[in-house]
Order: structure tokens, then sequence, then C-alpha cells
């Protein structure tokens, strides 16, 4: 199904870029809700969910599935890093380790599933993405708000009594908290090292980089002696800063040109937090595929012969 006109949609190493040489990551397309009564109702196996490891925001959705107990209600293929000119390809188009087949159409790549859901999509073919079975479309795309479906829209169908089920990664009690950090954390950590990496220029390269060792540094004093972000819970919060800094080192670093300090030998306490949370959170390490992490990074910015 591969093939068509939409090659400077399809290929992740031309990103939008501004007149002033900065990456502008547009809007994810696909906004749907699931909930009941709903056009997207909560039920066990009607939805699926498609990865690349190597992807921050598709891991974010991963983390969340483990931690509510999703797995056998909502099954996850994994496609490559390896993006090529069509973008994400599945097994069938690069055997490369822990990357599957399309266990519903056997498609080529990621692209050939929104073009599934809607042939005039205009957008760029992003992970993750939340499939419905039932009505064959795109759910939603859009990471942050997967995990806030993954956090509450399955309760009702999950064991009650399971500390998982009860599990809530986005509290009331500390809602404005979290969304006040994940606010800056995205502009300038998450989506900041992209912008890095993507500059074009010198100015939008320095614009980018220097907020985002600013916003280490902030990090830095936050998690100090502490083992989560905010209100001494794990939160979303955790999560979402948790994709980013386990690439650093060995993705952003050295890619996208991050390399004002690592965060191994500049931020001790954001490195003790994020290694607890990796060593002592099964869902954290499980979702974490260092070697397609490392090969992704390296394989869009075409610098992809490096010490294993
Ligand atoms: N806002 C989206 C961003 C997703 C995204 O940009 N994913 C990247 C991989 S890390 C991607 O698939 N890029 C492909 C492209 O832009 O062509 C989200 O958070 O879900």
């Amino acid at each position: 199904m591969s093939g068509g006109d939409c090659q400077s949609q399809a290929d992740v190493s031309q990103q939008p870029i501004g007149k002033d040489g900065s990456f502008k990551r547009p809007d994810s397309v696909f906004r749907n809700w699931i909930e009941k009564g709903g056009k997207f109702a909560p039920e066990a196996d009607r939805y699926h969910l498609y990865v690349v490891y190597g992807c921050p925001w598709a891991t974010r959705t991963l983390i969340v599935r483990k931690l509510k107990g999703l797995e056998d209600i909502i099954p996850v293929t994994a496609a490559s890093p390896r993006a090529d000119e069509h973008g994400w390809p599945f097994a069938k188009v690069d055997r490369f380790p822990d990357v599957e087949d399309d266990p519903l159409y056997g498609s080529e790549h990621i692209k050939d599933l929104y073009l599934k859901a809607d042939p005039d999509y205009s957008g760029r073919f992003t992970v993750p993405v939340l499939w419905d079975k039932k009505l064959e479309t795109v759910v939603n795309n859009e990471s942050s708000e997967i995990i806030r479906i993954f956090n509450s829209a399955f309760n009702e169908i999950l064991p009650p009594d399971l500390e998982k089920t009860k599990l809530d990664l986005h509290p009331a009690t500390l809602r404005e908290e979290i969304d006040e950090l994940n606010d800056w954390v995205y502009h300038t950590v998450n989506n900041g090292v992209y912008k890095a990496g993507f500059a074009k220029t010198q100015a939008a390269y320095e614009a980018a980089v220097k907020p985002l060792f600013g916003s280490l540094d902030r990090l830095e004093k936050i998690v100090d002696a502490r083992d989560y972000l905010i209100g001494g819970q794990l939160t979303e919060a955790d999560v979402r800063l948790f994709v980013t800094i386990v690439r650093f080192d060995i993705g952003y670093y050295g890619a996208f040109k991050c390399n004002i300090r690592t965060i191994r030998d500049g931020y001790p306490a954001l490195n003790r937090w994020f290694k607890k949370l990796y060593w002592t959170n099964p869902a954290f390490k499980s979702s974490t595929n260092l070697d397609h992490i490392k090969t992704g990074y390296y394989w869009i910015t075409a610098v992809s012969i490096l010490l294993r």
C-alpha cells in the first residue's frame, strides 16, 4: 500500500521548518476520546496500539499501558526505528530485532494505517497510533491524550480492586501543578531536544539548547532527594519527563547536539531519579529499548555508523 506522492509528509528526516530555521512540530490530527456511550466505547480487544520503541511520545503510551495493567485489553505492535522514505516500516519491510509485522492488515509502513483511516490525510505519519479495529480508523495519535485515555477510560472494565486500576496519574488534587510543569517541560525539554536537533540555523539551535539546559537545571533542583516530581507520588509528569531523560545521553547528546552536559555527569539528582524509575518499576524498564532508541536517533540524523 505504500506509495503515492506523500513523500514530503513521510520522510522523518525532513521535518517542518519555519522561516527562521526552527523546527515547528505540527499538531496531531486524530483527537477522539474513548468513553462510555461515545463513538469509541471502552471495550477489551477493540483497540490496538502502534509504536516505535525509539520514539519518546510512543513510549509514554507504552509505560502508561503497563502501569494501568492494560496489556490484555490493548495489544501493541512495534514498527522499526529505521525510518525510510515512507516513514516507519513494519517487519515486512525491515527485519530489525524486536520489530513486528502489522497483525491487522499486514501493512508495510505506519503510513498505510493513516491512509486507510483517511485516504486524503495530509498530516505526518507519526507514532503512537491508537487504532480502532471496529471502525477501522485512528482514534487518537496524540500521546498526551492517549495517556489520559489509558489513565481512566478503561477503569470500569479492569478488575476494580487492583492497585493498577486505582492508580491515577493525573489526580484532581495535583492536576494544576502537573499541567503547569508539563507545559514548560514540554516546550523546553521534551520538544526542546527536537528543536535543537532539527534546527537549521545557529540562532534556532541556540534558542532551543539554552532553555533546554536551563530547564534541566531547574528539574535537577526539583528532584533533589525526591523519587517523584510532584506530590510525592508517581504522576504523568514523571512518565513524560522519563522518556526524554532516558534518551538523553545515548541519543540527544550526540545526534541532536544537546551536548552542554550529559545527565550522567552533569545532573546527579536527575540521574538517580530516572534510574530508580527504570530499575524499580517494570513498566519503565520493559518499555525502554535502548538499541531502538540509539538506532532511531542516529538513523534519522544520517549519522548511522556508530560505536555499539
Ligand atoms: N505530538 C505527537 C508527536 C508524535 C511524533 O512526532 N512522533 C515521531 C516519532 S518520535 C514521529 O512519528 N515522527 C514521524 C514524522 O514526523 O514523520 C505525540 O505526542 O503523539
